[in-house]
This record gives C-alpha cells, structure tokens and sequence, in this order.
C-alpha cells in the first residue's frame, strides 16, 4: 500500500498506537505510507480514526509504540527544522502583531534579519497580508490568521509541510480561496506535503494521491492516484470529467466507514 516509487521522504511502516488510560485507545494498527519528495499527498477518513494521532507522529510530536516513522532516511526521534506543522487554529501569540508572529521562528533560531526579514515580505505579498503587519491576531479575519499562521511555518522554509486540517474553521468561500492560494504556493516551492483533511473535494483539488484510512484503529486502505492537470483551477478542475469520478469514488469510500468517537 501506499509505494511510491521515488525515494520516500515520509515513510511510515507498520506503525502501531494505543492511547493508555482508564479506557484504552488502539488508535492506529500497522499503518503503512510512503510520501515522495515534492508530493502532495492528503489523507481522508472517519472522524476519530487517527489522523491527527499519525500527523502528529510523523511530526516528532506524538511517540509511537510498534512500527517505523523515518523523514528523509533517518527515524523521527522528536520535531526537526526540516519539518513545519500546521493546525486547524493558528498558535499566534495574541500580544505580538503579525509580522512579530511570523518572525518569532526565526528569531527563535537565531537566524539573522537580512535571511528571514526579505522572505517575511515576500510571504506577507503572497499571502495577501500586506498592510496588517502591524495588526495583532484579533484584528484579523479567521482566514487571515489562518493566512498568517500558515506564512509562520513557511518563514522557515520546511522542505516538508504537515498540515491538520488548516482550514477546518473557515466558511466554504474562505477555504476555496485558501486552498487556490496554497496551490499556488506550493506550485512556486514544491515542498512535500501530507495533509489531513475531512473535505474530499479539497482532497481531489490540491493533491497527487490520495490515502483512505479505515475507522478506529485507523489503517491505510485505499490509495487514489489524482490524474488531473496541474496548475489547477477550480473552475477549469469542475469540468473535467474526471474530477467527478474522484469525487464520486472517495465518497463511497468514505461512505463505507461509519464516523468513531
Ligand atoms: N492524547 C490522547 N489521549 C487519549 N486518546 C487520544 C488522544 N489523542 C487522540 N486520542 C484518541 O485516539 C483516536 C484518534 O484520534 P485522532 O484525533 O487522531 O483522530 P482523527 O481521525 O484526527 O479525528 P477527527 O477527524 O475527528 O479530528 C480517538 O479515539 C481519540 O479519542
């Protein structure tokens, strides 16, 4: 499941993942991906089956207890620099404005201002910020935040982004127009992406494959190859006929697993 035939970048092998407690969790059971350099993949499936559990240990940020997580050849011990997470809310600091919130990995870092300070610009334009550098996080729209929250991680320019439904809180138009902007971006700088999204259409849009998880404990059991042309646009994408048969086929998918909580 899950080959891909370049060198993998993300390779997940059998992983296993119980949540201890009073009621024991097996969230994950031998769960199995491989993610190609520059891919966009995304990951589809029922609410509470494990996606953000496997987002979350790919990114160092969850231990595992069975199985094999590696990034770039090398096993995941804890979060590393190449790799930029982002969540559903953004994790902006209410007291610093934008531009002081995008800087603050960087800054963390020690990275001079002549490296980050021209990339911030270029990302403020890109990310339609310009004009709210000075504005704290309360002045934006959920969408500009959600803009900014996205241009933190990418000041730091991670070679590979993980992202946990980044646009789960947005109105529809809101995420359409995010979804065209992070295309456009990730056309421009080709990191590879893994993606946890509950949208099948916002799956078949932006993605090269997509993987179906089943309900709790979660595995990878469907994969789909998108085969649409690049650079999309949502309008020009809704016409192929293809663009349907993704969408038609992943529901059914989805539509066999019942939701876990
Ligand atoms: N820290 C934790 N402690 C105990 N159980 C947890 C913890 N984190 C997640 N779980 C459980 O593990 C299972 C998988 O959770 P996870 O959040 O990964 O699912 P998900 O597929 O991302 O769900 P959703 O689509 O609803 O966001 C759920 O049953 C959840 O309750």
């Amino acid at each position: 499941m899950s080959q891909h035939p370049s060198k993998p970048v993300i390779e997940v092998r059998q992983v296993l993942k119980t949540f201890a407690g009073k009621r024991e969790v097996k969230a994950l059971e031998a769960v199995d991906l491989a993610i190609g350099a520059h891919e966009f993949v995304s990951i589809l499936g029922p609410s509470g089956c494990g996606k953000s559990t496997l987002l979350r240990i790919v990114a160092g940020l969850t231990p595992y207890q069975g199985g094999e997580v590696s990034v770039n050849g090398r096993a995941v011990m804890g979060p590393s620099p190449e790799i930029g997470v982002v969540f559903q809310s953004s994790n902006m600091l209410p007291w610093l404005t934008v531009r002081e919130n995008m800087a603050l990995g960087a800054r963390l870092r020690k990275l001079p201002e002549s490296v980050w300070a021209p990339k911030l610009e270029q990302l403020m334009g890109m990310l339609g910020l310009k004009g709210f550098e000075q504005h704290h996080p309360h002045q934006l729209s959920g969408g500009m935040r959600q803009r900014a929250a996205i241009g933190q991680i990418l000041a730091l320019d991670p070679q590979i982004l993980l992202m946990d439904e980044p646009f789960g809180a947005l109105d529809a138009l809101t995420r359409d127009r995010l979804n065209v902007e992070l295309l456009r971006i990730w056309q421009e700088q080709r990191q590879t992406v893994l993606l946890v999204t509950h949208s099948i259409a916002e799956a078949v849009f932006l993605s090269d494959r997509v993987l179906v998880m089943s309900g709790r404990p979660g595995r990878v059991v469907k994969e789909i190859t998108i085969d649409l042309p690049r650079p999309r646009r949502p309008e020009s994408i809704k016409e192929n006929p293809r663009y349907g048969e993704y969408i038609a086929e992943l529901s059914s998918l989805m539509g066999v697993f019942k939701d876990e909580h």
